[in-house]
């Protein structure tokens, strides 16, 4: 391996640090604790896990964390008044509905009738537009997370080659924008994208965030390239579970000049970054000044 190795996990927990000191002095100064509401409508194992984990590192940071878990049949109408009591109560600041949503209820109609000040996701279109308008947004926390590392590993991204692979609304797209605000050139790839080999080279930074196990392999990427894996898949392999990326890593690690690992890289960083944006919505809702070290 001739790669350094970016960790996420280490780098979340000083991020977590800075937002428990902020949420203290919050306190002590106007007596205000931040609150985070976590939406989830469904049973699935791996979301339960990321909810519990939410919720346990939101107390730790000494904020308020308010947990609603819905039945799978639960209705759009039922959930929508959810979050109609949730964008009306003053002790919760950031609301997040856990992805993927039951397929009887329509995404784009429960991420819309979040209060934008409360979407810490970044997912409302008011978000997604100012975002896009280089104005101030909640900005999604995954994006923001790899971005938070880019910078810590680069400096100044200007006039670098990003390539993105995977255009979603959650991660492709507004990992994009930031990228592009930070000044680098962008390319966004595909599915349907021809020769995704030579437009992997051509990168000085690839994010890949297409959810195949271990796709992009180590014979793709530049020399010295700045590699950072979002994929979370969980395999078999020798007959046991476990958690692989969407990139190969040790036949990445042998071109990369820096890699992040999964777990440990891109994941906790996310986590933290929910954090961020919750004491982040709740310092505009307050009119006090807001953390700059923890924003876009
Ligand atoms: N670490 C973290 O915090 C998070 C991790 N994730 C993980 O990141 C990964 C991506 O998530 P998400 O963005 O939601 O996924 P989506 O399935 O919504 O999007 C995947 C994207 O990858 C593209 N794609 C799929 N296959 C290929 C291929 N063979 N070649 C090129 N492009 C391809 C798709 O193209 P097209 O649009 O043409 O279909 C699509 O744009 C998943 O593994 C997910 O679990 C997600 C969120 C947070
Ligand atoms: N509204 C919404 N917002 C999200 O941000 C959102 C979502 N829905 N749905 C699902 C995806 C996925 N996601 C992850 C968060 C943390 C880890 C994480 O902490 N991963 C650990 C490993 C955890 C494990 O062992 O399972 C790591 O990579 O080290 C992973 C994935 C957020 N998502």
């Amino acid at each position: 391996m001739v790669a350094t190795k970016i960790d996420g996990r280490a780098f979340a927990e000083t991020v977590r640090q800075d937002v428990a000191r902020h949420v203290a002095q919050l306190r002590s100064d106007h007596g205000v604790t931040p609150g985070l509401a976590v939406v989830l409508v469904g049973e699935d194992p791996a979301s339960e896990v990321y909810v519990r984990n939410k919720g346990k590192q939101t107390r730790e940071c000494g904020m308020a964390s308010f947990e609603h878990k819905l039945d799978a049949a639960t209705s759009e109408a039922e959930l929508l008044g959810l979050i109609d009591r949730l964008n009306a109560d003053p002790s919760v600041h950031g609301i997040l509905v856990q992805l993927p949503l039951p397929l009887h209820i329509e995404s784009n109609k429960i991420l819309n009738a979040i209060d934008p000040a409360k979407d810490v996701d970044g997912f409302h279109i008011s978000n997604v537009g100012l975002l896009g308008t280089g104005q101030k947004a909640m900005v999604p926390c995954t994006p923001l997370g790899c971005l938070m590392l880019l910078r810590h590993h680069h400096g100044k991204l200007d006039g670098l080659n990003a390539v993105v692979l995977g255009r979603s609304n959650i991660v492709g797209k507004p990992m994009a924008q930031l990228l592009l605000r930070d000044n680098c050139t962008v390319t966004i790839a595909h599915s349907h994208s021809r020769d995704l080999e030579s437009i992997v080279r051509s990168a000085d930074i690839v994010i890949v965030a297409v959810g195949r196990p271990e796709i992009l392999t180590g014979d793709w990427i530049r020399p010295g390239a700045t590699v950072i894996d979002v994929g979370i898949n969980r395999i078999e392999r020798d007959g046991k579970t476990k958690l692989v990326g969407d990139v190969h890593f040790d036949s990445a690690a042998d071109m990369a000049g820096a890699i992040t690992p999964v777990p440990g890289g891109v994941g906790p960083m996310t986590i933290a970054c929910l954090l961020a944006n919750t004491l982040t919505a709740c310092c505009r809702a307050k009119g006090l000044p807001e953390p700059s070290s923890l924003t876009a």
